[in-house]
């Protein structure tokens, strides 16, 4: 990335093969315990191993100790250096506001993210920013959620974009329908879906999943992450994370192929 375009924002992730990522993308989730961590950590890996500078921003870290390791720390483990930023954290496992609220502690809100992220943008290739929970979780007392945060973000100048990522099974068609509806009502491009956590015994809804939540979604089909795919002493992170990404996340996975390969006929 070059001065110019770290100070107008238009820096593209090109050479980590991210095509149409333009180095800030905010992590959201069709709900909590998705996958969105693993998901950010898949991606992170693959633009590493592309040469490229991560850092992986957590506004808010909610149900986690002073002295435990949080969704940053995660990324870090999984995917290797990466420049972890956390703004806040809270112990009890609830929503950021809820959280801030019952313990005392500080919000953090739109402004304070949009300016770490654009500090962020001058200094590293990418910029993963992963909520807490769903895209509407609220942030503060005054109902800012991670949208209002990638708005904030587009507003200093920057192209934040959306990735969502997705239970596998019955029940993720709405969510992730309501989830791409909220971000077409705020003009915020949703880049794709990642499926989180790909069961090893997929059922008949996750295999229809497959074909359906691109349709449900308005956007591409963008990886199926492996159950297991955390603890395998066998397989490297980086080369499941590349199997099981698409090219527009730096990954080698085939949308077309692994629906068709799971279509499950009457
Ligand atoms: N593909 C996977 N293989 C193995 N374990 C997984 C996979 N996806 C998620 N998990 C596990 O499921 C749990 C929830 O995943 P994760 O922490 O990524 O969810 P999250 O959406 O980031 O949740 P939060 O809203 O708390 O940030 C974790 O224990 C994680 O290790
Ligand atoms: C504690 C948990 N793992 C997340 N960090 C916070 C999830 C908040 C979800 C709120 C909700 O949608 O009801
Ligand atoms: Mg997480």
């Amino acid at each position: 990335m070059n001065g110019d375009e770290a100070a107008n924002g238009t820096e593209s992730t090109e050479s980590s093969g991210m095509s149409g990522i333009d180095g800030v993308l905010f992590v959201t989730g069709t709900g909590t315990e998705v996958g969105k961590t693993v998901a950010t950590a898949a991606v992170a890996a693959l633009a590493l191993a592309a040469g490229c500078t991560v850092a992986v921003l957590k506004p808010g870290q909610t149900g986690v100790g002073p002295d435990e390791a949080g969704d940053v720390d995660e990324v870090c483990r999984l995917a290797g250096p990466v420049h972890r930023v956390e703004l806040a954290r809270y112990p009890e496992p609830l929503a950021p506001d809820t959280a801030a609220r019952r313990s005392g502690l500080p919000t953090v809100g739109p402004k304070r993210v949009a300016e770490t992220v654009v500090e962020l943008a001058e200094q590293y290739d990418l910029v993963l920013v992963e909520g807490a929970g769903g895209l509407l979780v609220r942030y503060d007392e005054e109902g800012h959620t991670l949208a209002d945060m990638a708005l904030a973000t587009a507003e200093l100048g920057l192209r934040p974009a959306v990735l969502l990522v997705a239970a596998a099974g019955l029940g993720t068609l709405n969510v992730t329908a309501l989830s791409a509806e909220a971000l077409r009502a705020r003009r915020l491009d949703l880049a794709g879906v990642v499926v989180g956590c790909w069961p090893a015994e997929p059922d008949l809804a996750s295999c229809c999943n497959l074909a359906d939540l691109p349709a449900s979604a308005g956007a591409p089909l963008l990886g199926v992450l492996p159950e297991g795919i955390t603890g395998s002493p066998e397989t490297p992170f980086q080369h499941s994370a590349r199997i099981s990404l698409a090219p527009a996340l730096g990954g080698t996975w085939d949308a077309a192929a692994f629906t068709a390969g799971h279509r499950i006929d009457f």
